[in-house]
């Protein structure tokens, strides 16, 4: 599905991502995990098309997308879902979602399809995004990016500050997803529990570098702490 070979990206002068190879199956979800800083969002960034990578590719199918712009990514079938639960604080949960269906002719059925995959939105929908709890905010955010019909979704961290009944609504709902054809998940993550559970592939980062990998699964817990010496 989504392929990164020899990628070097960083801000200015500071390197961040030294050399990266990385593989998301098709029908799968590939894990990044690593430590602070280690450069988990530059590399969704360039997946992203945010960030232009100073050498190496992308691909997406087996088609060079290293220079197509964001929204060429989107109509190609990727979603992105940045750190941080970001939505407009000031718009409704409903106009979050229609920011982004409103431009599309499948707009109105595709918003009802992310409502039925998560119902809790509904009755949130004419509150302020601002109000919602972080959880909520989060599925918010998803759902939006889920309106363009993504094969391919990236995920920055899910987990970050949301209470543990949240995490599981939100694991059920990768592994529901996944459970389509052609749907895959690149999933940026510090909760490695979380990551492996839905995991079929993880990518230990380290300063930049993969520094190790393997398939996900809970079994691979040791083995990754043993990596990231945790
Ligand atoms: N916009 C930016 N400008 C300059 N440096 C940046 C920028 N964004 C990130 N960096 C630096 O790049 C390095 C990698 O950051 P990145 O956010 O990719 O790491 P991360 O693994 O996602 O960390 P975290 O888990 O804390 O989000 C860090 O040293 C960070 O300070």
């Amino acid at each position: 599905m989504l392929t990164l070979r020899g990628v070097h990206a960083g801000y200015g002068r500071s390197r961040v991502l030294h050399g990266v190879d990385l593989a998301v199956p098709p029908d799968g979800v590939a894990a990044v995990l690593g430590h602070n800083g280690a450069g988990k969002s530059t590399l969704l960034r360039v997946a992203a098309g945010l960030l232009r990578p100073s050498a190496g590719t992308v691909e997406l199918d087996g088609v060079d997308v290293t220079r197509a712009a964001p929204h060429e990514r989107v109509a190609r079938g990727m979603a992105y879902v940045p750190q941080g639960q970001q939505c407009f604080p000031h718009l409704t949960a409903a106009e979050n979602l229609r920011l982004v269906a409103d431009g599309r002719r499948d707009g109105a059925v595709a918003t009802a399809e992310v409502l039925d995959l998560f119902p809790a939105l509904r009755p949130l929908l004419r509150r302020r995004a601002g109000l919602l709890s972080g959880g909520q905010r989060q599925q918010l955010a998803i759902a939006r990016a889920l309106i363009t019909r993504p094969r391919l979704l990236m995920l920055d961290e899910p987990t970050e500050g949301i209470q543990p009944s949240v995490v599981a609504e939100i694991q059920e709902r990768i592994v529901e997803l996944t459970r389509q054809s052609g749907f895959s998940v690149l999933l940026v993550e510090q909760h490695l529990g979380f990551a492996l559970r839905v995991a079929d592939r993880y990518h230990v980062l380290e300063s930049g570098r993969v520094t190790s990998h393997g398939d996900g699964g809970v079994t691979a817990e040791r083995e990754v702490r043993s990596a990231l010496a945790v």
